[in-house]
């Protein structure tokens, strides 16, 4: 690119990041993702970094946030508050150390504190003889908005300071992340959908938005937190790393993010960051990635800073997990019970690395309240092995050629008229023949939750069906090897191991079996439950519903569905052929002693003698329940030999 054009390209950005910076911390309503945002920022540094004569003083690289609302008082603050410079690999994390080397002609080792990157807001705490006195937020660095009345309302931020830890600087300034917690923001989300309001777009939003209320007692309704992360001026403290750092203010009352660690090198914090990536959608608040800091104060003094963020630490961030996109039609899936579920079929986009293409609406409620319309522009999100969500639309994108999303009045697959239940909010085909139903219930009951019959996936049973050689459930075990091998893709040796995961699979404990079953609101607890009482299918299928009612977990609902569906002359045929064609279900002891009743278990990383999803299986079988986020009722948590687990 030459010089002209670099100017005219830097123009643009600088225009667009300063549009998209008032978007985010001005109104907390931004119109792009955060990573988008950070590509554009990207370019303008590397463009900058080629043109330096066309840097302006009033370039976004050259400063920090955004100007404070002036329906705030403002502060100013002693000592800046600064960004943080990023980096996307590890490779950009060796260059940052390599970078402090060069700067400090060091040769030893760096020793480092690796954090997660709370996607909250800064802000900074003056306590004046141990008294919280001002709080505010980081608006552009050096003034920032007096927040002090709404942060008196945030729980977990001291009024007073602890006296154990001895000597209490007169006046101490600590800065932290204050957040919301991610259950706090969807129930705030759902509220504000069902009042018409605008939705945020995440919890950082939500959290700033809550916090610069005018009126405190709002934000005293809001669920929100503080993890603490350093001081204005570390001269006032006792402490001389950043580890020593932490525990000081622990002692003093702050809430330390349990996960930061001291890292005495750079590998730690490369394994760090894999660790901290693999549990972030475990943890209960959101994380955008980690902060590393170089743990010696007196490295950070030498270090100093930038006019944007200091030398001494870099944010790594983790692959976005949000993107824009368009709406360009509606699909609906039809579900193994019938549910029928709409689905958006994107323009693709890459979400951290991955493109998305189509995205989840729930059902038509969730439509409605976040009010989409195909044609829309709409923030999507892709968290971890999660179904891509749409989360709103883009409202400012609008152009008035969108389209309402319509919902059928027939089941797209074979046309029976769908209802909604009263009190539920999906709609439903309730054919009991209804193909895709078929399909998914044959997908099921031989999938993971099911049988697990190895070799008889999902690509292999939509073929088997297709081929018209399965089309209920006894067809699987009336499967010869003949038929399969003349498949397109089979051949004889596959045939033979998909006859014999058959066979394996055909004698299934009465819990199993009835999970495989996909009946309505009976999942693999319920079912268990159920085995324990009755013992033997017979017994079940005699059950009354008072009978059902007495098992732990059998509501109304899910009483019905069995008696529903126990009573159905084609289930009731079905079910003979499956013990014809060399199904055995084997009963279980009724009443058998499970110990780990009324414990919930978590697991993450990977064990050591078996698989996740074995152990999972073996606690369940043992009464307990499986969490797979980290929340209140967890009572016992199994972590895997991962190398920086803490
Ligand atoms: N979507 C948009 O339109 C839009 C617009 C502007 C900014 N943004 C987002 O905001 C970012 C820039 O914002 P920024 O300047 O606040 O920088 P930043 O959020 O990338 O990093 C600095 C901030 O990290 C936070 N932080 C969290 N945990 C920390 C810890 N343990 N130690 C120290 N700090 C910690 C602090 O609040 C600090 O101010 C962009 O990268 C982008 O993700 C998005
Ligand atoms: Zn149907």
């Amino acid at each position: 690119m030459d010089r002209e054009h670099a100017r005219k390209r830097l123009a643009e950005l600088r225009e667009q990041i300063n549009y998209h910076n008032y978007r985010y911390y001005v109104l907390d309503d931004p119109v792009i993702s955060d990573g988008e945002y950070d590509q554009l920022f990207r370019e303008l540094l590397e463009l900058e970094e080629r043109f330096p004569d066309l840097v302006t003083a009033d370039s976004p690289s050259q400063r920090v946030g955004g100007p404070p609302l002036d329906r705030f008082e403002t502060v100013e603050h002693p000592l800046p508050m600064l960004s943080l410079d990023n980096v996307f690999s590890e490779e950009e994390l060796r260059e940052f150390e390599e970078k402090i080397r060069r700067f400090l002609q060091w040769e030893e080792e760096i020793q480092y504190s690796a954090e997660p990157k709370l996607d909250g807001l800064a802000v900074e705490l003056v306590y004046e003889e141990g008294v919280f006195t001002i709080g505010s937020t980081r608006g552009d660095g050096l003034v920032g908005e007096n927040i002090t009345a709404q942060l008196r309302t945030v729980q977990a931020i001291p009024l007073r300071l602890q006296e154990l830890a001895g000597d209490i600087p007169s006046r101490l300034i600590v800065r932290g992340e204050v957040y919301m917690p991610l259950e706090g923001f969807e129930a705030l989300n759902r509220e504000r959908a069902s009042r018409g309001e605008p939705l945020f777009a995440n919890p950082r939003n939500a959290a700033a938005g809550s916090l610069r209320q005018l009126d405190p007692r709002v934000t005293a309704s809001r669920p929100l937190s503080f993890f603490v992360y350093g001081v204005a001026d570390t001269a006032v403290t006792p402490c001389s790393t950043q580890q020593e750092l932490y525990r000081w203010l622990a002692r003093l009352g702050f809430k330390v993010n349990p996960l930061v660690l001291h890292c005495p090198d750079i590998e730690t914090v490369v394994a760090r960051y894999r660790y901290l990536q693999e549990v972030r959608h475990q943890l209960e608040y959101e994380i955008d990635g980690m902060v590393v800091k170089v743990d010696s104060f007196e490295l950070q003094h030498r270090l100093g800073a930038t006019s944007r963020a200091p030398r001494w630490a870099v944010a790594w961030k983790f692959p976005a997990t949000q993107a824009t996109t368009r709406i360009k039609d509606v699909d609906f899936q039809v579900g193994r019970t019938g549910a029928v579920t709409p689905v958006a079929i994107l323009e693709p986009v890459t979400v951290g690395g991955v493109t998305v293409q189509r995205a989840t609406l729930h059902n038509q409620d969730e439509i409605q309240r976040k009010d989409l319309r195909i044609g829309d522009t709409v923030l999507i999100q892709r968290a971890g092995d999660v179904i891509p969500e749409v989360i709103k639309p883009i409202v400012e994108k609008r152009t008035g050629q969108e389209q309402p999303i319509l919902f059928p009045k027939k089941c797209p697959e074979c046309g029976h008229p769908l209802v909604r239940p009263r009190g539920e909010a999906v709609i439903r085909c309730i054919n009991p023949h209804c193909p895709a139903q078929r399909l998914r219930s044959l997908i099921y009951f031989a999938g993971k939750n099911g049988l697990d019959i190895e070799g008889l996936g999902k690509k292999n049973m939509e073929q088997l069906v297709e081929a018209g050689l399965v089309r209920d459930l006894p067809d699987i075990f009336r499967l010869r090897v003949e038929d399969l091998e003349e498949l397109d893709g089979w051949g004889r040796k596959s045939a033979e191991n998909v006859i014999r995961a058959i066979r394996a699979a055909s004698h299934p404990p009465l819990d199993r079996f009835l999970a495989a079953l996909g009946i309505r609101f009976v999942g693999e607890v319920t079912a268990a439950q159920l085995a324990r009482r009755f013992g033997s299918l017979e017994h079940l299928m005699e059950a009354s519903r008072e009978e059902l009612l007495e098992v732990d977990g059998v509501g109304e609902q899910a009483a019905d569905s069995l008696l529903d569906y126990f009573s159905d002359p084609d289930v009731r045929a079905m079910l003979r052929e499956l013990q014809e064609n060399g199904l055995q279900i084997q009963p279980v002891e009724a009443g058998v002693p499970r110990r780990l009743e009324d414990r919930v278990f978590l697991f993450t990383g990977s064990l050591e003698t078996m698989s996740r999803n074995e152990a999972k299986a073996r606690v369940k079988e043992l009464g307990a329940q499986v969490a797979t986020t980290v929340n209140r009722k967890v009572t016992d948590v199994v972590a895997g030999p991962s190398p920086a687990a803490s």
